[in-house]
């Protein structure tokens, strides 16, 4: 039987020109179709996924004042702890508990005349009490930006473009995010909305999940199941590369099913972003390719930019309104 999400094999994509042409070509037909895909061959070992799951239901099974004390509405780098219900998607409460990190730097010194969208670099806020957590999460990052990149120079050639094309807008100053979630069993709120439909917003989200299963794509409009498999990583496209190849690849709207009462299920979705004073270019396709452009699908209430900061800051406001009015009121006019 073939799957609608079919499985990528990424070895293919260094293992000689023939196996490079296959592997190119299942990519383009996987990115065109779905939208989604499962990664093997990265090269992660099994072992450190499932250390990282570990990890991450060790931090969500700390006592909440642990966590709150690492709330996301202290940090204008919207990084840090959302309790269950305090992230929205299309204005209705997501219902997952959440860390959310970034790349690890210094915040830059404030320069009020400057984009406001300098104030998303910075530090990450780490649990006092769980120490382990940041070494796990940021090697996890590095390995999950280090496969992503890999899988980006794929795009780039399966799009018909030099390999290096997507260079300038992330070398040096990259901006991933990534997750740890934890989507209790729906008893607790009778609600099934794990996450809401949406698209990822950045170039390519590769996402680690564990056993339990949940997570829908939108094919056909019919919700289609993105079962785990062990092992693999689940990659979707985000709203940048659409955006890049003007519609040719397409950035799928997916969503989370919250578990049955009683389970527990844990994600942890990397990001892949770019430089935030990167302008997202628009790829020069072939005519072939040009012609099956569809356009990216932009939400008219939701329009995309192509300065890649001012779009991340205009998604990140609109999901954390209490970061929003905090830290951000200066830009508000949403009053919500
Ligand atoms: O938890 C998942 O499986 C997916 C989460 C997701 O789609 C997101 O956070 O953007
Ligand atoms: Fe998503």
């Amino acid at each position: 039987m073939t799957r609608l999400v079919p499985v990528l094999d990424l070895s293919g994509f260094d293992r000689g020109p023939s196996e490079r042409r296959a592997f190119l070509a299942d990519l383009r037909s996987a990115a065109r179709d779905v939208g989604f895909f499962y990664l093997s061959g990265h090269g992660i070992p099994i072992d450190r996924m499932d250390e990282v799951l570990t990890t991450a239901r060790k931090f969500f099974a700390l006592p909440d004042t642990d966590k709150l004390v690492i709330a996301m509405v202290n940090s204008s780098q919207f990084r840090g702890y959302t309790r269950a219900g305090g992230e929205l998607t299309k204005g209705r409460a997501d219902w997952r508990e959440q860390l959310d990190i970034g790349v690890e730097r210094k915040a830059p010194e404030r320069q009020p005349a400057g984009p406001a969208w300098t104030r998303l670099e910075g530090p990450n806020q780490w649990p006092a009490t769980l120490p382990e957590l940041k070494p796990a999460l940021l090697g996890w990052q590095d390995k999950a930006a280090a496969v992503a990149l890999h899988l980006l120079r794929a795009f780039a050639l399966a799009l018909d473009q030099a390999e290096d094309v997507f260079e300038p807008i992330h070398t040096g100053g990259a901006n991933h995010r990534m997750k740890i979630v934890r989507y209790p069993g729906r008893d607790a709120v009778g609600d099934d909305q794990g996450v809401g439909a949406h698209k990822d917003s950045g170039f390519l989200t590769l996402l680690l999940q564990d056993g339990i299963g949940g997570l829908q794509v939108d094919y056909d409009d019919k919700w289609i199941d993105v079962d785990p498999i062990p092992g693999t990583l689940v990659v979707n496209i985000g709203e940048l590369l659409e955006l890049a190849s003007n519609g040719y690849l397409r950035a799928t709207v997916h969503r989370v099913v919250a578990p049955p009462a009683g389970v527990e299920r844990i994600s942890v979705p990397f990001f892949l972003g770019a430089r935030l004073d990167a302008a997202i270019p628009l790829l020069d396709l072939p005519a072939e390719l040009a012609a099956q452009a569809r356009g990216p699908a932009s939400d008219p209430d939701n329009p995309l930019f192509r300065d890649v900061g001012a779009n991340l800051l205009k998604t990140r406001l609109r999901s954390h309104p209490d970061v929003a009015r905090r830290h951000y009121a200066d830009l508000l006019e949403i009053n919500s």
